[in-house]
């Protein structure tokens, strides 16, 4: 079976009739999504708030009821991905370009789980490129405040040759670090600056870690 899949499934059963959840978004999240539709159609009871316009277009296709912050409060359980995830259970998202909601949703949710498959942990964060969202008035000087900051290499994100725009309107710039020896400085540096509307470090965040393992097993990480 994919790893991606096992580790997501593992994570949905943690859901229970009468709960409301996160749904995240990208490929792992995809096969929680596709589960949870699955035992709705069996009967499962739950509310989902999902962290993209794509994925709320999944949760409809597999007819899992949506519902909305001000109506559900805080959230039981949120599942989703991650592009990398350390030691300390911190990660770099955004890969998908979702990153301002997910993080919205998670940091509502009591638990949050993140599923991935081996590939994703990593020793220390920062091979994969940090996207930063930043609002596109003026982003060009957003832009030089956080290379000034951050003195790391960046790419503004594409699509079919336009910038990309995320579901909340802005763009996002991907920054490569190599390395991230201490990613709340990083996250210090960000989270002041004018412009900038979220960045892809989610730290002290992640509750649970479900890893699919290349030999079919899987792995739940819990935070001590
Ligand atoms: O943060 C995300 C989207 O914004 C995703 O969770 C992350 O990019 C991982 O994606 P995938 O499960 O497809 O590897």
């Amino acid at each position: 079976m994919n790893l991606k899949q096992i580790a997501a499934e593992k994570a949905v059963e943690w859901i229970k009739d009468g709960m409301t959840i996160g749904l995240g978004t990208g490929s792992t999240a995809f096969f929680a999504i596709q589960k949870i539709g699955e035992l709705v159609k069996a009967g499962l009871q739950v509310k989902a708030v999902p962290t993209s316009g794509s994925t709320e277009q999944l949760a409809r296709e597999f007819g899992i009821p949506l519902t909305t912050f001000a109506e559900a409060g805080k959230l039981d359980i949120t599942i989703d991905g991650a592009d990398e995830v350390d030691s300390q259970f911190n990660l770099i998202k955004g890969g998908g370009g979702a990153l301002l909601r997910e993080k919205i949703v998670a940091a509502h949710s009591k638990t949050f789980i993140v599923v991935v498959d081996e590939s994703k942990l990593v020793p220390t964060l920062g091979t994969f490129p940090l996207p930063v969202e930043v609002i596109p008035f003026a982003y060009e000087w957003t832009m030089e405040e956080i290379n000034e900051r951050l003195q790391a290499d960046f790419k503004p994100r594409m699509k079919d040759g336009q910038k990309f725009v995320t579901d909340n309107g802005n763009y996002i710039l991907d920054y490569s670090f190599g390395t991230i020896p201490s990613p709340t400085d990083v996250q210090e540096k960000l989270n002041c600056l004018t412009g900038v509307v979220e960045h892809g470090l989610f730290i002290d965040m992640a509750d649970i870690v479900i890893v699919g393992r290349a030999d079919g097993t899987v792995d739940v990480l819990e935070r001590s």
